[in-house]
C-alpha cells in the first residue's frame, strides 16, 4: 500500500514480489492479497468513513498511519476478522513500524469505526444524498464520476448499473489465450485444468492458480489475456475487407503486446506480416520480446506519424485510454483517475484514429478499441471518424458472430450496433469497446 501511495506502483505487479519476499504460506498470502486489494479498492469509501470517525480530513493524517487505519477499517467493515484482532493488530503494526506514538490515535479511530457495520456507515454517508447514481457509487466504493460514466454508457440499460458495479469488485477469473497455430483451446483446457471460454475460440478460463507457473504459458503456447481483448484482436483479423487481404497488418499502439501476439500468430498462419508501433521504448521492447518468433516488426514511434508506408490491409488501434473498463484487474486504479484525464486522451485517440485511416488502404479496415466504456473515448471518437465521406462503418456484431466461440457462437447482449461494448457483468470480460471502420476510397 505504501508503494502504491508513494510511487504510484501497480498493486497487482508489486504485491506478488512482496509476498514472495515475506515467505508467507499460501493461506497467509491469500489473506494478505485480500486485505491489500480490498483496502485499495475501497479506499475512497474508507477515507470518507475515517473522516467521519476521526473528525479530521484524511489529508491531515500522517500517510503511513493512514495506511494502517485504512487496513484496519477494511478488516472491521468488510471481513470476518474479529474487531479486537483488527484493532489490536493495527495498533501493534503501528508500533513495529516505528509509529508507536500514533497507536492511541489508530486505536481510537478504529474503535469508533467498529461501533457500526459497513451498511450503517454507508447509510450515514448517503444522508441527504438523493441522486440514485451517487447513492450507488457510495455503496459500491466507486468514485461518482465513474459510476456516472458507466450509467451513461449503459444508456437504456442503466438499470444494470448495480450489477456492473458489483462485477467491477468481483475477483476476475484468469483468462488464457491459446496461441493460434500452437495449441487449441481444447488442448489448453486439458493441460491446465481450465474451461474453454464461450466467446473467443482461443479462450480458456482458470478458476485460480498462478498462470505464470503453467508450462503452456512458460513455453509461449498460451498467454494471460482477457477474453474481451482476444475478441478485439480477432475482430481486427477477421473484419471483412473490400478486395483480397494482402496480409499487411498494423498494430498502431501495440505495447505491451498481448494483441500483437494473437495478430502475429494469425498473420503467420495466413502468410502475412504484422507491423507494430509503440511510442514507449520499454513497451516496444516488451512487444519485440513477446512476438520474437512471429512475423512481426516493431517500430518505436509515435503512431500519429510513424513514418510508415501507407496501404495496410488491416489496422488495429487499441488506443491509449482511461482504462475504466478494466478496473477489476487494478485495485487502486479507480481512485487514481480523474475526469481531468479524459480530454487529453480523447485528443490523442482522435489523432491516432486519423493516422490509422491514413495508413489503411482503400477497402481496408481499421478496428478501433478501448478498454474503457466512457462515451467520450468510444462512441464520440468513432462517430467523428465515421462522418468522413471515405469511411463506412461495419457492424462489429456481425464480425463477432462469424468468429464464433468454441462453445457458444454469437455472444448475446451486444446492443444495437454497429459498435460493440462488452461488459464484465454481461460477458465476463473487461469492458472493451470496438468499432470497425472500412475505408472506401
Ligand atoms: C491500450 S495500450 C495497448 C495494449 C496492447 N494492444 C496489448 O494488447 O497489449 C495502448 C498503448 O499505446 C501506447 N501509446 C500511447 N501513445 C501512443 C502514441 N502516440 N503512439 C503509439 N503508441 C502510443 C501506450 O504506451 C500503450 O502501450
Amino acid at each position: 500500500m505504501a508503494a502504491v501511495r508513494e510511487r504510484s506502483a501497480y498493486a497487482n505487479l508489486t504485491l506478488p514480489a512482496e509476498l514472495r519476499r515475506a515467505k508467507l504460506d499460501a493461506r497467509d498470502a491469500a489473506l494478505a492479497t485480500e486485505l491489500t486489494y480490498g483496502t485499495l479498492r475501497a479506499q475512497g469509501l474508507l477515507d470518507r468513513i475515517i473522516t467521519l470517525a476521526s473528525s479530521r480530513p484524511v489529508e491531515e493524517i500522517d500517510p503511513p498511519v493512514l495506511d494502517l487505519i485504512r487496513l484496519g477499517a477494511y478488516q472491521l467493515l468488510f471481513t470476518r476478522i474479529g474487531a479486537h484482532a483488527a484493532v489490536d493488530t493495527s495498533v501493534e503494526a503501528a508500533r513495529t513500524a516505528g509509529l508507536g506514538r500514533a497507536g492511541a490515535f489508530v486505536n481510537a479511530v478504529l474503535r469508533k469505526i467498529s461501533a457500526r457495520d459497513a451498511a450503517a456507515w454507508v447509510e450515514a454517508l448517503r444522508d441527504g444524498v438523493t441522486d440514485p447514481v451517487a447513492r450507488m457509487a457510495i455503496g459500491t466504493a466507486h468514485p461518482e464520476w465513474i459510476a456516472r460514466a458507466f450509467a451513461d454508457s449503459l444508456g437504456a440499460a442503466a438499470g444494470e448499473l448495480p450489477e456492473l458495479l458489483a462485477a467491477d469488485d468481483a475477483r476476475p477469473r484468469v483468462h488464457l489465450a491459446a496461441r493460434p497455430g500452437a495449441i487449441s483451446a481444447e488442448e489448453l483446457a486439458l493441460v491446465t485444468g481450465g474451461r474453454e471460454g464461450e466467446l473467443s475460440p482461443y479462450a480458456v478460463h482458470l478458476d485460480s492458480g498462478d498462470p505464470g507457473t503453467l508450462d503452456a504459458v512458460r513455453e509461449g503456447m498460451a498467454a494471460v489475456q482477457d477474453e474481451g481483448s482476444q475478441l478485439v484482436a480477432l475482430a481486427a483479423a477477421r473484419a471483412p475487407l473490400d478486395g483480397p487481404d494482402g496480409g499487411r497488418w498494423l498494430d498502431l499502439a501495440a505495447g505491451p503486446g498481448g494483441k500483437a501476439v494473437m495478430l502475429g500468430a494469425l498473420a503467420e498462419i495466413e502468410g502475412g506480416t504484422l507491423t507494430g508501433v509503440e511510442v514507449s521504448p520499454h513497451r516496444a521492447d516488451l512487444v519485440r520480446e513477446a512476438t520474437r518468433d512471429l512475423p512481426v516488426t516493431v517500430h518505436t514511434a509515435d503512431g500519429r506519424d510513424p513514418g510508415l508506408e501507407p496501404g495496410f490491409d488491416r489496422v488495429l488501434l487499441d488506443a491509449p485510454c482511461s482504462g475504466l473498463g478494466a478496473l477489476r484487474r487494478r485495485p487502486e486504479a479507480r481512485w487514481r483517475k480523474t475526469t481531468a484525464d479524459i480530454p487529453e486522451l480523447v485528443s490523442l485517440q482522435r489523432e491516432l484514429l486519423d493516422s490509422a485511416m491514413r495508413l489503411v488502404r482503400p477497402g481496408g479496415v481499421v478496428l478501433y478499441a478501448t478498454c474503457s466504456p466512457h462515451l467520450s473515448e468510444t462512441v464520440s471518437v468513432v462517430r467523428e471518424a465515421a462522418r468522413r465521406d471515405d469511411v463506412e462503418t461495419l457492424d462489429v456484431r456481425e464480425i463477432l458472430a462469424d468468429i464464433g466461440g468454441a462453445v457458444g457462437g454469437r455472444p448475446d447482449g451486444l446492443g444495437e450496433g454497429p459498435w460493440v461494448q462488452l461488459w464484465p457483468h454481461r460477458h465476463g470480460t473487461d469492458a472493451m469497446f470496438m468499432a470497425a471502420l472500412r475505408r472506401t476510397r
